[in-house]
């Protein structure tokens, strides 16, 4: 097949039109917006994955049909590139406009241009692997998912309902079978016995963990974590909670990682199950976000999220690092963004470098990258620790020439496997969570102890055009509108430890502020006058001015 099959996808198309106005935008997490306008865009992309595949020369793209940690009644839709990670930023653009087109004609000729402009070669095969979580609007909008790979003349694997990780896994796994760098058996079997393995020699010698709650913020995380259990048997304990995939509403209704990370509470289905001391968790609606917590012993609630996991961890491989002997040939580094909180910065400063990049994960990922050794997360729990494949050549052919050094490089060895390499995932980053608590003899208070975190807040502002907004600095400075940065500054220095920044959202129709100071009061007064700041600036009708926190 040298050009596109245009009756097919006309026939196809016009059983998909797109009925919506709506301007669909491929963002930070795809395409998200109601599940119900969705069905136009599902099929356009199925399309769009095939000639992906095409244009990597027939290699296995991914696509994930989620929400994630948004309302039940949302849905969207991410395409993942073959080595397992985000779609190339310049294809965004493209699935922007495609997904624009307001007829199959325009949507055809759309095509064309595209097909065209970026040189694919239809002779190619087109391969995909695809999934969906539990949502209900999912079983349609992966029908016409479908039909956009029946349209393109695509080999479709359909993976069913699973996380986004196990998704990236398996696109990983697919396109890296039989190569030096063969990642696993690309399938959940694959991946249950990668993780559980890895986790078992990892706590080889070690007490079992006492027993973890997890809440499954009623999502794909539940029959996921259950089939895990199994693979992890007793080495493991689990109590799986929030596990209701059924039931109409529930999803990251008043629990997942989302709620705890925004809120900052326990999820009311815990505060009978949670008992002083326990170590619990939070899934979000698609596994790739992680947050723990627990309540001391006057049963106040405390909160460990990506900051701390990323502390507890980078300490650790650390100090593995330099026993294996091998502090001066492998360069580790740490990626946040500026929505770290203050603390986390300072204590992961003292031990590695640490860069600040752009929120997103892609940003962060790519930061990693340039590390042997690069570890991520999102102050929301999303991250992981990437591996690169030379370090994990040297570590698997490396002579210790001690036993202490032997145990050492094996344990990094083991980590590399525990740790999904293509994307944050909650249940890998759990287990590794687990291995550093058992290992350091830790239970969440001592992990919460290795810093205090500078209380917060983040305030959303609702203004005329978010676009006027221009950052730079890695999004800690606005260059625009002009000499709002000077007021955000005059009023950051009021405030002992104060530091705020504002920025457009990526994934909302707001500005965010946030503000970090050495008290809560001090941080909610600090960013709720910033935010009034900002409503002045370029917001509209006084209704909507941020309201003083009192
Ligand atoms: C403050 C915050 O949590 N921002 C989130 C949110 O991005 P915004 O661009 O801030 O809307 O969604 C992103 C995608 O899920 C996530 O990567 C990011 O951390
Ligand atoms: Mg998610």
């Amino acid at each position: 097949m040298n050009s596109l099959p245009l009756g097919k996808i006309t026939l196809f198309s016009d059983l998909h039109p797109k009925l919506y106005p709506a301007y669909f935008n491929y963002g930070t997490a795809g395409f998200r917006m109601p599940g119900k306008v969705l069905d136009s865009v599902l099929f356009r992309v199925g399309i769009l994955a095939g000639l992906r595949s095409k244009k990597m020369d027939g290699k296995t793209v991914g696509i994930m049909v989620t929400a994630s940690h948004n309302p039940e009644t949302d849905n969207g839709v991410k395409m993942v590139d073959p080595r397992g990670e985000m779609l190339d930023s310049s294809w965004e653009v493209y699935a922007t406009t495609l997904a624009n087109s307001s007829t199959t004609e325009m949507f055809l000729s759309t095509l064309e241009e595209f097909v065209e402009a970026e040189k694919i070669d239809l002779s190619k095969p087109a391969r995909v692997v695809y999934a969906r979580d539990t949502r209900p609007s999912g079983p349609a909008l992966v029908a016409a998912l479908e039909d956009g790979f029946a349209a393109i003349g695509a080999e479709a694997r359909n993976a069913g309902i699973t996380t986004t990780p196990i998704l990236h896994y398996l696109v990983k796994a697919i396109n890296t079978k039989g190569t030096e760098e063969c990642f696993g058996d690309d399938s959940e079997h694959g991946y249950f016995t990668k993780l559980s393995e890895a986790f078992k020699k990892l706590l080889l010698g070690k007490p079992t963990p006492s027993p973890l709650v997890i809440d499954c913020a009623n999502g794909v995380g539940a029959p996921i974590a259950a089939k895990l259990a199994q693979y992890l048997a007793a080495s493991m304990p689990m109590l799986l909670t929030n596990t209701a995939i059924d039931n109409p509403g529930a999803l990251n209704n008043l629990c997942g990682a989302d709620y705890i990370k925004t809120t900052q509470k326990i999820p009311p289905s815990l505060m009978t199950v949670l008992q002083p001391g326990q170590r619990a968790c939070s899934l979000d609606g698609d596994a790739d976000r992680l947050m723990y917590y627990y309540l001391d012993s006057r049963g106040q609630y405390h909160m460990l999220d990506g900051d701390k996991i990323a502390a507890l961890v980078a300490s650790f491989i650390v100090e593995l690092v330099k026993a294996a002997g091998l502090e001066n040939r492998i360069k580790i580094g740490v990626v946040q963004t500026a929505y770290a909180n203050g603390s986390s910065t300072k204590y992961l400063s003292t031990r590695l470098p640490v860069k600040c990049v752009s929120t997103g994960v892609k940003h962060l990922h790519h930061a990693a990258e340039h590390y042997d050794v690069g570890i991520y997360f999102e102050a929301n729990g999303h991250g992981t620790v990437l591996f690169s494949q030379q370090i994990q050549n040297i570590l698997s052919g490396c002579q210790p020439s001690t036993l202490a050094q032997s145990i050492a490089i094996n344990h990094l060895i083991n980590l590399a496997q525990l740790i999904n390499q293509t994307v944050g995932d909650a249940l890998s980053d759990m287990l590794l969570v687990e291995v550093v608590l058992a290992h350091r003899s830790y239970g969440c208070v001592e992990w919460d102890s290795l810093y205090t975190d500078l209380p917060n807040r983040l305030v959303k502002v609702l203004v005329e055009d978010r676009n006027i907004f221009k950052t730079e600095d890695a999004e800690r400075r606005l260059v625009s509108p002009p000499g709002l940065q000077e007021k955000i500054n005059d009023l950051s220095h009021k405030y002992d430890s104060g530091r705020s920044f504002v920025r457009p959202s990526g994934t909302e129709d707001v500005v965010r502020v946030y503000a970090e100071a050495a008290t809560k009061q001090q941080a909610d007064e600090l960013a709720f006058r910033i935010a009034g700041v900002v409503y002045d600036e370029a917001g509209g009708d006084a209704s909507q001015r941020p309201m003083e926190f009192l």
